[in-house]
């Protein structure tokens, strides 16, 4: 059953264009122009109850902006979401008793009063019963250790505190959907893990589907099983991790240390190389092992250069999306090339 469905959604911010220099600040003072900036688009996508979905893509793809029009703080410029039978933006109140929201990057809670009041406040906001509300916190300080800094005020909390108070806030009325924008960032890896953990108790348990924007490929490892990455405002991956690997499986990576570093590596470049990129006097090749072995590679590198170490990896699930990232920014960068 979808309990998200997500239609042609796009979404277009007006923002001011500014001149340069002095001359044209001042121009931009009196005769305001402005630009369109598509953030989103055309978006289709539907998410089934329970699941727990990766939203990737590289600074500034849209994800952000996905998450606030899911969550019905932003309005859609055009096309359609339903979240549990719902219009997120038409139907914010009752909207809001479904879902929790987490951004990474700032705090849902009051800042100068204690976190044991703002939860006290979002139970009444919520409505919840006074022994349902102590024994979901009993919980919840069993994953997240919340007494530890239950009567402190949120502006005294360290980051990982604070996003642990924040994940509880998020989840006390048990919604039925999560939306966690960048949860991890910033977070010290004990604290990313008991947040990891606790995410994957709160879904086997209350069956709380989960979308997840994230940088920290860790995240995406151990959460989710599907991934949608996006990239300027467009979708372009939508399915499993696995699959993910599959496709990319057949591709390695070798790392090389050359004694020099290599003016023009073009003639590296033979059928089942994929990627070449070189950092001081190390080489990263990607290649297909199924076309091309590495010691091939090697027997072609040692005929025009000093090799004094090299390691073969298996493509991580890191590397795909980066490369993903790599390929649909810029397909020759400058510190790389493609062979497509
Ligand atoms: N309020 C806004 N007004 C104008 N432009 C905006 C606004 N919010 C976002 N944008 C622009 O929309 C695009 C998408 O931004 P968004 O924050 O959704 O990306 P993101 O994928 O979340 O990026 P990041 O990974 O850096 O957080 C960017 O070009 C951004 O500059």
């Amino acid at each position: 059953m979808n309990i998200i469905t997500v239609n042609n959604l796009t979404k277009s911010y007006l923002v001011q264009k500014r001149e340069q220099g002095i001359k044209g600040t001042f121009q931009s003072l009196f005769n305001r122009k402005h630009e369109k900036i598509t953030a989103v688009s055309n978006i289709n996508f539907q998410i089934e109850k329970g699941e727990i979905v990766g939203y990737l893509g590289p600074n500034g793809a849209g994800k952000s902006t996905t998450i606030k029009m899911l969550s019905g703080i932003l309005s859609p410029t055009n096309g359609n979401i339903d979240v549990n039978g719902l219009s997120p933006f038409s139907n914010r109140k009752e909207h809001s008793l479904n879902i929790g929201v987490v951004f990474g990057q700032r705090t849902q809670l009051w800042w100068d009063i204690p976190v044991s009041e703002s939860l006290n406040l979002m139970r009444h906001m919520y409505k919840i019963p006074k022994s349902d509300y102590l024994k979901r916190l009993e919980v919840f300080n069993e994953f997240l250790d919340l007494n530890q800094f239950i009567n402190v005020p949120v502006r005294q909390l360290s980051l990982g505190q604070r996003m642990r108070a924040d994940l509880c806030a998020a989840l006390l009325h048990q919604p039925e959907v999560l939306f966690l924008d960048e949860p991890t960032i910033g977070l010290d890896v004990v604290v990313k893990d008991n947040i990891r953990t606790f995410i994957q108790q709160i879904n086997e348990n209350l069956n709380t589907t989960v979308i997840l924007t994230t940088h920290d490929m860790s995240d995406i490892e151990k959460l989710c099983n599907r991934v949608i990455v996006i990239d300027q405002g467009s979708k372009v991956y939508d399915g499993t991790v696995k699959e993910l690997k599959k496709t990319y499986g057949s591709e390695e990576l070798i790392i090389v240390e050359t004694e020099n570093k290599i003016k023009d590596y073009n003639y590296l470049f033979s059928p089942g190389i994929l990627y070449v990129e070189q950092q001081n006097n190390t080489l990263f090749i990607t290649y297909n092992k199924s076309k091309i072995s590495s010691s091939v590679i090697l027997k072609i590198l040692m005929n025009k250069e000093e090799i004094l170490d090299f390691t073969i990896k298996e493509t991580e699930i890191d590397e795909v999306i980066r490369r993903m990232y790599i390929k649909s920014l810029n397909p020759i960068s400058a510190g790389g090339a493609m062979n497509e």
